[in-house]
């Protein structure tokens, strides 16, 4: 099942003065795919980590399932963040082990300590849940191969087993498809959107490319120098509404 999620006046400076978000307001259904938009610098990676609580924001609130992160002590704090499975642009997979182990890496803090998920004899059940996920991702018949010698959309399902492993509610995806090629790109968007319909799971998405993001997101969140500029349903979205995001004489964004 998937989790509700409130962003709440959410703003977030910098040590260096660098005001990365200002005022970000949103609430997300359980169960809803939103993919957030926004030019290199415009805040997308700060406000994932606000709300995964890697970064603490300046002022604001993240609520998920009513439960206000920000006001979490450290311990109860880990068991949120349980919650969020994050899927990563360059896949961080550790590519001297196995694939299965990998998957297995995701169990970590859930029921496997760092030994059981390591050692050859990991205990039958987790072996065969992370076999389950690897079902999941069509990569069963390679789950004894070294990550190293995968390809990169490959590696990218590996890494979605592994956060299937983990058994979030919420899906964070960082930029998951900006080291692919654009048919392994969509293939991965497919994968990641039936998943998460498949198991009512709550998406965010970081995308760069507006054609993934009309495909397979129901909802699309924009950001400009650090503010919310556009929040609407997909069906609803006329794309003069995005140009601005694909003008090639705009400049990267630096907010200060
Ligand atoms: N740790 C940090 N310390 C200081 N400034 C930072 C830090 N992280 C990000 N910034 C600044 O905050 C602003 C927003 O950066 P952020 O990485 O959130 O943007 P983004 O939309 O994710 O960009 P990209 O698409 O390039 O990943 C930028 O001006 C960036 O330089």
């Amino acid at each position: 099942m998937g989790a509700v999620i409130s962003v709440e006046r959410l703003a977030k400076t910098y040590e260096n003065g660098v005001t990365a978000l200002r005022g970000i307001d949103f609430n997300i259904q359980a169960g809803e795919k939103v993919v957030l938009l926004g030019h290199n610098g415009s805040g997308k990676s700060t406000l994932f980590r606000c709300m995964s609580q890697f970064e603490q924001p300046t002022e604001g609130q993240v609520f998920v399932e009513g439960v206000n992160l920000p006001s979490l002590n450290k311990r109860t704090l880990r068991t949120y963040r349980k919650q969020m499975g994050i899927v990563f642009q360059h896949f961080n997979l550790i590519y001297n082990l196995s694939v299965m182990q990998n998957v297995l890496f995701g169990a970590m803090g859930r029921t496997a300590t760092f030994v059981q998920v390591l050692a050859p004899f990991a205990t039958s059940q987790l072996r065969e849940e992370a076999m389950d996920c690897l079902e999941q991702v069509g990569l069963a018949h390679l789950a004894g191969r070294r990550a190293d010698a995968l390809s990169g959309g490959q590696k990218q399902r590996v890494a979605i087993a592994r956060m299937l492993m983990q058994r979030p509610s919420i899906i964070l995806a960082d930029e998951p498809i900006a080291s692919l090629d654009p048919k392994a790109g969509k293939e991965i968007m497919a994968l990641l959107t039936k998943i998460a319909s498949n198991k009512g799971m709550t998406m965010i998405c970081i995308l760069h490319q507006l054609d993934a993001a009309l495909e397979f997101g129901d909802r699309i969140i924009a950001l400009k120098q650090g503010e919310k500029v556009l929040d609407a349903p997909v069906g609803k979205i006329d794309q003069r509404q995005l140009s601005w995001l694909y003008d090639i004489d705009e400049k990267e964004e630096g907010v200060s």
